[in-house]
């Protein structure tokens, strides 16, 4: 494969831009249990001259998107002070976000779309309990227009846009590359007809986020839960790794774990539209955020990540043409894939993808909410495991608390 230019974005330094103070990353833990281990991609085996080595990382991707559905990336091309600059950025967004910008961008999520800015006080337009989580959500819209761009940001934009290009085109694309390999379909398989193109970040989205810690009450009502167990919509998630450990993986024992903390390195998720799309045999992976380890209960948690859309007028199916489909047939175990057939069996048809990804937003709930996180309303127990139990457009959707 030819080789794969690095990351060069525009310089932080050119006239008029204002200084921005460096991200310092808090401390990491010093607890070891409950830590989940996953396997490391060395995306820049791709590049190289010996097939057998580019084999081999197929090999590799396949056998970690079977087993964990997250997967860590290194040597994608993003360097670590490169990186980390973009954590200053977002820290400098919310250390000088104004309030009238907060109140104008304000975010909408009844509109199915997470756009713009959102309040520390849950999920909803309507400020409800707090839950400490800041986001600035950029959408195509966004792209488009700079007055839907916080004012401190304006300065920025040519740095946060050339990273959200790389991101998507460049290191999603060598995924997806990867992903269409595994399927044995061509190498633009998942790129040219299933990603959604258009804009930085396609039909997706790049967010900044900021989780602040929780007062106690908040802690009592949403049990140290900070976002529900969910799968991702889309093909893939490019979360960064960061040192506040929050993010946690189900794991094949049923089990929570925390993602360690890897500098530099990307966390992949694999999304609903690539479980379904390989029917079944890439697991969509089921992972929440929780409240840290005691040590790091008192930390700021900034996290940044790039939601990678399916296009938005697809009705997913498996790739009838992947040779390994055709050869091991589909894999109905688990989420989403498993539902859509059966409604397809029931001659149903399935939502589009942008129905889908939108119902969940617009009727997203908040792990405060202590009148709809209950057995009989939103949960329900399942072999002594409590679930979550939501049903849209017929599908039903299960998953762990
Ligand atoms: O902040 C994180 O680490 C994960 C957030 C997440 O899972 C999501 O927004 O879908
Ligand atoms: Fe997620």
């Amino acid at each position: 494969m030819p080789s794969s230019p690095l990351f060069n974005p525009p310089s932080p330094d050119a006239a008029g831009k204002p200084t921005v103070p460096a991200w310092v990353p808090p401390p990491i833990t010093k607890q070891t249990d409950g830590f989940a281990t996953l396997k490391s991609i060395d995306l820049s085996k791709m590049d190289s001259d010996d097939p057998k080595v580019v084999a081999e990382l197929v090999e590799e991707v396949k056998v970690a998107i079977r087993d964990d559905g997250f997967i860590f990336l290194e040597n994608y091309g993003i360097s670590y002070e490169q990186l980390n600059r973009q954590f200053s950025l977002a820290q400098y967004l919310y250390n000088n976000i104004s309030e009238e910008d907060k109140e104008r961008l304000l975010f909408d999520p009844e509109t199915g779309r997470w756009s713009g800015y959102k309040h520390p006080y849950g999920f909803k337009k309507k400020r409800g309990v707090p839950d400490g989580i800041e986001q600035f959500n950029w959408y195509n819209r966004e792209w488009q227009d700079i007055n839907r761009i916080p004012s401190c940001l304006h300065p920025f934009m040519d740095e946060i846009e050339a990273f959200c290009n790389y991101l998507t085109k460049s290191v999603n694309r060598r995924l997806l590359t990867l992903f269409s390999r595994v399927l044995e379909l061509p190498d633009d398989y998942l790129w040219d007809n299933v990603q959604s193109h258009g804009s930085p970040t396609g039909e997706g989205y790049f967010r900044h986020a900021l989780f602040r810690p929780v007062e106690k009450t908040t802690q009592e009502q949403s049990k140290g839960l900070r976002m529900h167990g969910h799968t991702d919509f889309g093909l893939t998630t490019l979360l960064f790794s960061v040192p506040i450990s929050c993010l946690q993986i189900w794991g094949r024992d049923e089990q929570w774990y925390y993602v360690p903390y890897k500098p530099g390195a990307l966390v992949i998720n694999i999304g609903e539209t690539l479980e379904i799309v390989s029917g079944g045999h890439f697991k969509a992976t089921r992972h929440r955020v929780f409240r840290p380890p005691a040590d790091q209960l008192h930390e700021e948690r900034l996290s940044l990540v790039l939601f990678n859309s399916s296009l938005g007028n697809l009705r997913m199916t498996p790739a009838k043409d992947s040779p390994l489909i055709q050869r091991e047939g589909c894999i109905e175990e688990q989420g989403v894939f498993k539902e859509f057939q059966a409604i397809m069996r029931q001659g149903v048809p399935v939502p589009t993808n942008q129905q889908w990804r939108e119902v969940q937003i617009a009727e997203a709930t908040d792990p405060t909410d202590t009148e709809r996180n209950r057995i009989g309303a939103d949960q329900i127990l399942i072999d002594g495991k409590l679930m979550q139990n939501r049903q849209y457009f017929g599908v039903k959707v299960l998953l762990p608390v």
